[in-house]
């Protein structure tokens, strides 16, 4: 565990690809001071960066896979520590992604007091995903894709959630409805840390 994040208030934000994670994040930073790390975001950077390591990303990415663990967290990591000075806490956004990655986050950096679980059914995140694509200009937003992330996400992902429910951490969140409906729930469960 770091030291400099030891008494670091996380949040893992889980759901489906177009469940509205990115957005509900957004507007948590903006309420309470929440550093918003996307994992998705952090890869893609280093995908931009036009790096090796960002080369071999890419290549996975394209493929709606997901990309080894360790590069991951050790970028989740780098950022948390950046940001150890100046944050109320952390949403991790997107991670983890399987139960290990889990584990290995709680082993390297620390245990997490709330998972906000973002809620969807399959149609409405394909309905948004499509959307997004015509303007986000993301490789993964295209229909072929989308199949990959949903089908994985279902498979890997929902066993984090699980996994934390065991610990009653887990707070589902509802989110077939607006923004801000959607928002006044996130608020709630955030409140309830306190
Ligand atoms: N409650 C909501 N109602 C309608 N559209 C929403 C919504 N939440 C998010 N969206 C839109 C914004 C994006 O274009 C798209 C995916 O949202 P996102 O926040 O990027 O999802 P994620 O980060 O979970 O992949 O859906
Ligand atoms: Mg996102």
């Amino acid at each position: 565990m770091s030291d400099k994040l030891k008494n670091a208030k996380i949040i893992f934000v889980v759901g489906g690809p177009g469940s509205g994670k990115g957005t509900q994040c957004e507007k948590v930073v903006a309420k309470y001071g929440y550093t918003h790390l996307s994992s998705g975001d952090l890869l893609r950077a280093e995908v931009a960066s036009g790096s090796e390591r960002g080369k071999q990303l890419s290549a996975i990415m394209q493929k709606g896979e997901l990309v080894p663990l360790d590069t991951v967290l050790d970028m989740i990591k780098e950022a948390m520590i950046a940001k150890a000075d100046v944050s109320k806490g952390y949403l991790i956004d997107g991670y983890p992604r399987e139960v290990k990655q889990g584990e290995e986050f709680e082993k390297k950096i620390g245990a997490p007091s709330l998972l906000l679980y973002i809620d969807a059914k399959s149609e409405t995140m394909v309905k948004r995903l499509m959307k997004r694509g015509e303007t986000s200009g993301r490789a993964d937003d295209n229909e072929e894709t989308i199949k990959k992330r949903l089908d994985l996400y279902y498979k890997a992902t929902e066993p984090v959630i699980a996994f934390y429910q065991g610990r009653g951490i887990v707070r589902k969140i509802d989110s077939e409805g607006s923004v801000d409906d959607v928002f006044s729930n996130v608020a709630k469960a955030i409140d309830s840390l306190k």
